[in-house]
């Protein structure tokens, strides 16, 4: 699969680019099996001639008759001989190897790749109020490009046909949300469907699995509120979070070094963007231009597709569109020590409990749809679990990304925009251990660009000095 992971996108049009010299090749070898062919008809040409002559019954006593058959067998000699020399010299134009052009092809993208595309520009569209006409004109995000062709806008409503067929069909757990996704390849098909969210399509789709879902995060509401935040509009908080806005009008931007030995000559400065419940904060430039290029470079080859066990086997995740890796800690420690001394510099957390490194690249309209980061979601968790769960989250941004690909947190009304080198810090836990389910976050579609994250999580256990635990539901 390659539609998941912009790098990988990338990387095929880089090798297809490299197999010019291929297809300088085929070239070559047509035009040279043009030339044989052309020399061949030549030949049979004057055979047939001499054929001819002699079905006429024209005597070879005949001197005239003589020089004739004699020159055109001279012309066929002479032909024979320009095809050995051509043979000669065009031997490599004319030697095909199948499996070299069976190996190129076997890189390039697939149907799934095509129909993964065709459902990631009806997941912008749906995201971001892309216009039908804009699509048709090859516009996204005030870029232009080519009009679409008729067989590619074909194809396009065929995949998002196919797509909402299939998922109709499916049996395993349909949300809303992807009913609005795919609702919204129909309004491809025809503008003139009603609003997905005023349609009675989504109480056909509900099932138990859905339901889970529902009750945990109200998905109607929130999916609202999730793409409002993706197109930078005004959202408030939600009122149980309301309380402790009062308590953030000093939210600060403060230099920190913590007396620290890794960042005591190159403090870091600390943006607070929501105080306390949780506490999120972006930590600037933390990831040096060296570390973003040789984390990327180093997860390349390793990306994978995150896959969801279903009814149907292992299929890839449709809630998370991109490619991860782990970078263990005995790599991370060998070659990217600085990028883990300074997080431990930075947030004083014991560097024992920090997870390995998860390097991730979406892919076309890739994102990554609402979810708490803990690893055991639905448990409650108090100090008597044995479960150890994720403390606090780091999402470090290793690129830009032009326009869309924005973190958010539909709960705190909080849009945090991907800048290369800073990370976006908070904390999964309340101090007692339980979920602080105002943390659930998501990553915004990548509607222009290309957006690789490297995150680093770190546990609870092994806090107990650097995070007081204490038995309140406060952060
Ligand atoms: O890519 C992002 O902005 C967020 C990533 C994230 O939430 C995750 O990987 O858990
Ligand atoms: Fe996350």
């Amino acid at each position: 699969e390659i539609f998941s992971s912009m790098a990988k996108v990338k990387d095929v049009l880089e090798l297809v680019q490299d197999y010019d010299v291929k297809v300088e090749f085929f070239d070559n070898y047509i035009r040279a099996q043009e030339q044989y062919l052309e020399y061949l008809s030549q030949i049979l040409e004057v055979a047939e001639n001499i054929d001819q002559l002699l079905s006429k019954d024209l005597s070879p006593e005949h001197p005239a008759v003589a020089f004739r058959y004699f020159h055109d067998m001279n012309v066929i000699h002479r032909l024979k001989n320009k095809v050995d020399v051509f043979l000669d010299e065009e031997r490599n134009n004319m030697q095909f190897d199948s499996k070299e052009l069976r190996d190129f092809v076997a890189e390039l993208p697939t149907e799934e790749d095509l129909n993964g595309t065709a459902l990631g520009i009806t997941r912008l569209k749906a995201t971001y109020k892309i216009n039908v006409s804009d699509i048709a004109n090859g516009v996204i995000a005030n870029r232009p490009s080519r009009p679409l062709t008729l067989p590619e806008i074909l194809d396009m409503i065929q995949y998002t046909y196919i797509n909402f067929v299939e998922i109709l069909s499916f049996g395993g757990c349909i949300c809303t949300h992807e009913y609005k996704h795919l609702l919204s390849s129909l309004m491809l098909l025809d503008p003139k469907v009603d609003d997905p969210s005023n349609t009675n399509c989504i109480s056909l789709t509900r099932t138990p699995g859905c339901q889970y879902h529902r009750e945990e995060f109200a998905l109607d509401r929130i999916f609202e509120t999730f793409y409002k935040l993706c197109r930078n509009e005004a959202v408030k908080p939600i009122a149980a979070v309301a309380p402790y806005l009062s308590q953030q009008r000093h939210l600060v931007c403060k230099y920190v070094h913590n007396n620290h030995p890794y960042i005591i000559l190159q403090p870091v400065k600390i943006e607070y963007l929501n105080e306390n419940r949780p506490t999120v904060a972006i930590l600037h430039d933390v990831v040096s231009r060296r570390e973003r290029t040789d984390l990327r470079l180093h997860a390349l080859d390793f990306l994978k597709r995150a896959t969801v066990t279903t009814k149907k086997g292992q299929v890839p995740s449709p809630n998370k569109i991109s490619q991860t890796m782990l970078v263990k800690n005995a790599i991370v420690n060998k070659y990217f020590p600085r990028f883990r001394q300074r997080l431990v510099g930075v947030t004083k957390l014991a560097s024992g409990s920090f997870e390995s490194i998860q390097v991730g690249n979406y892919g076309l309209g890739g994102g990554y749809n609402i979810h708490l980061d803990l690893l055991f979601p639905g448990v409650k968790h108090n100090f008597t679990d044995t479960t150890n769960n994720r403390l606090t989250t780091m999402v470090t941004y290793l690129t830009d990304v032009e326009n869309g690909g924005a973190t958010v947190f539909p709960d705190l009304g909080l849009r945090v925009r991907p800048q290369k080198g800073s990370a976006l810090m908070f904390f999964n836990l309340f101090r007692n251990g339980t979920s602080n389910n105002f943390t659930k976050h998501a990553s915004c579609p990548v509607l222009y660009g290309d957006k690789w994250i490297a995150n680093q999580w770190v546990l609870r256990n092994g806090q107990e000095f650097a995070y007081k635990c204490d038995l309140s539901n406060e952060w």
